[in-house]
């Protein structure tokens, strides 16, 4: 397969096991799904997803005897603090061997054998640089994705020159903001301990599944994910983004790599996979979220009075409006959930929904977090406490543009206490709810979901990759199709040199606009934005 990845750095990494039969009696909620799989607000309702028969339950599979009971929904103890291991005491049972996440202790078996089946659990994430030197390569691999700059096809020979050249533009601004944080992203730390986290908790629940990681812009890459993977005789595959709101730009990508490579490679055609898409609507997750929220407004004086400030991660209004991404619904919905569930326990704050971390120069899903800032500090609001949603895991973006920027701004706009709710990292509400949606997906593996009546009713939106693309394929506006030029010489090594021919003009054009700083780029206002 081809690779568009920069990787001077190697790879390093761990993982573990786990056995399971596909259990007979899972109940599945009685809702009827009528639209593709990547909309569930469409689909779910807030209510009736967690409930069974009025007592709160979770699915219990004994691997022992095969079988689903229901019992009642215990807690782990896991802590923040037990989460951020130390790199070395994550070595001593982490060998780095392949791409996997997670440890091998002395109660995990090597082989996680049931029947004949081994069952896997991937963890699709971003990524991030874990030295400076890692910025600019990192960046290359994350502007290289056309599902993050999205050229019309008959431009996408340009992507690589593209990324190439805004990698190199916007690292210096990058790497100070990685250097301000420690010198890297802590996302892939984070990962690993959620990941070994995710299979204490499954294996506590008798699903003694192996987890792994798999990133789309940095190590340890997907790709190398799922040679270990095939290494490991991995057969029933759970795809797991850990992004609880679906979008485009971050899962949809990575879903369209794992389809181009299961696509080429024969073992992986025949390993039977599902996918969980998005589990925003989860209760674990809205109840973990609620947990923090109502923790940290006790650090205020007068909580009433704290307004509840959600940041997540914007996306190019394109996505949403044209392409059909359902990240804006699906954030809503979620503040929505999380507010009804603050409401329940009698927190009824003011709250308001804005989108951080705009980059270039196209228009980003609105209110912008730094402008909505301001404009609540001009409106009289003292008291702010900042939600990062969109995201699990601290990175870049809450460490320096939330608890710097967006607090200086805020401080300086008139608010006068600023707090922030941390990433839910390895809280254990949300690793055990993310264990139990593992779970509920195990029935439908292979069962290919959206096709399948009785997977559509199951507990979490599921789908197989290819399902869940062509889902999301179906709404993408149709590109134009491509000129025909003259009727003779149109030939495919025409095309090809035409190409060729445009692409090294388009080079030339960059290259004086970036050493004359005139052109086109300077005229749009695009360049400068980049740095
Ligand atoms: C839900 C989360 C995210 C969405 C949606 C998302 C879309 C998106 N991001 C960029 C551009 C950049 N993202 C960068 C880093 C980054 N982004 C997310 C999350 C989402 N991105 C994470 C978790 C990270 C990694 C942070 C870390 O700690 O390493 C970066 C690099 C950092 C920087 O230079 O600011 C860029 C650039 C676009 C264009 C986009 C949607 C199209
Ligand atoms: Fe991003």
């Amino acid at each position: 397969m081809k690779s568009l990845i920069q990787n001077p750095s190697s790879p390093s990494s761990s993982s573990s096991s786990y056995m399971f039969t596909p259990p007979s009696c899972l109940i599945p909620a009685t809702r009827n799904l009528k639209f593709p799989l990547l909309f569930p607000r469409a689909m779910l309702t807030s209510q009736s997803l967690y409930r069974c028969s009025g007592v709160h339950m979770e699915a219990h599979i004994n691997s022992n005897s095969s079988k689903i009971c229901m019992v009642p929904r215990y807690s782990l103890g896991c802590s923040e603090a037990q989460c951020f291991v130390s790199k070395q005491s994550r070595n001593k049972y982490l060998p780095p061997v392949g791409a996997l996440v997670t440890s091998k202790t002395e109660d995990v078996p090597s082989t996680a054998l049931v029947g004949d089946d081994k069952i896997g659990v991937l963890l699709l994430n971003l990524g991030g640089p874990e030295t400076l030197d890692d910025v600019q390569p990192f960046l290359f691999n994350l502007f290289a994705d056309p599902d993050i700059i999205r050229l019309p096809r008959l431009f996408r020979f340009l992507q690589n020159p593209l990324a190439q050249f805004i990698s190199v533009l916007r690292a210096p601004k990058s790497k100070e903001g990685y250097a301000s944080i420690g010198g890297g992203s802590p996302l892939r730390r984070i990962t690993d301990a959620q990941a070994e986290e995710l299979r204490k908790s499954l294996w506590a629940k008798d699903v003694p599944a192996k987890v792994y990681v798999g990133m789309r812009y940095w190590h340890p890459f997907t790709e190398e994910a799922i040679e270990q993977i095939k290494r490991d005789g991995i057969s029933k595959l759970v795809v797991l983004p850990l992004y609880p709101q679906f979008s485009i730009s971050t899962s949809g990508s990575s879903l369209r790599l794992l389809e181009s490579i299961f696509r080429e490679d024969e073992y992986l055609v025949n390993m039977q996979h599902t996918v969980i898409p998005s589990w925003y609507q989860r209760e674990g997750y809205i109840m973990a979220m609620a947990n923090l929220i109502e923790k940290e407004l006790k650090t205020f004086g007068s909580p009433e009075e704290v307004m509840i400030f959600f940041s997540a991660h914007g996306v190019p209004l394109a996505y949403v409006e044209e392409a059909g991404d359902p990240y804006k619904a699906e954030m809503e919905e979620s503040v929505d959930l999380i507010m009804e569930e603050l409401e329940k326990r009698n927190i009824t704050n003011a709250y308001t929904l804005a989108y951080q971390s705009r980059v270039g120069p196209v228009e980003w899903l609105k209110p912008y977090t730094d402008e909505t800032i301001v404009e609540l500090g001009q409106k009289g609001v003292k008291n702010l406490l900042a939600v990062p949603i969109s995201f699990v895991s601290e990175h870049i973006e809450t460490l320096e543009e939330i608890d710097v920027e967006y607090k200086e701004l805020a401080l300086k706009s008139g608010i006068e206490k600023w707090g922030r709710v941390p990433a839910l990292g390895c809280e254990h509400t949300f690793i055990s709810d993310l264990a139990d949606a593992v779970i509920e997906s195990l029935p439908y593996v292979g069962a290919m979901a959206v096709s399948n009546l009785e997977a559509r009713q199951s507990l979490v939106p599921l789908g197989s990759v290819e399902e869940l693309l062509a889902a999301y394929d179906s709404q993408r506006r149709e590109l134009p199709p491509p000129v025909t030029m003259w009727e003779w010489g149109w030939t495919k090594s025409a095309e090809t040199w035409n190409g060729r021919a445009a692409m090294l003009a388009v080079l030339l054009l960059l290259f004086l606009e970036v050493t004359t700083g005139e052109g086109f780029l300077h005229q749009w206002g695009i360049l400068p934005l980049f740095r």
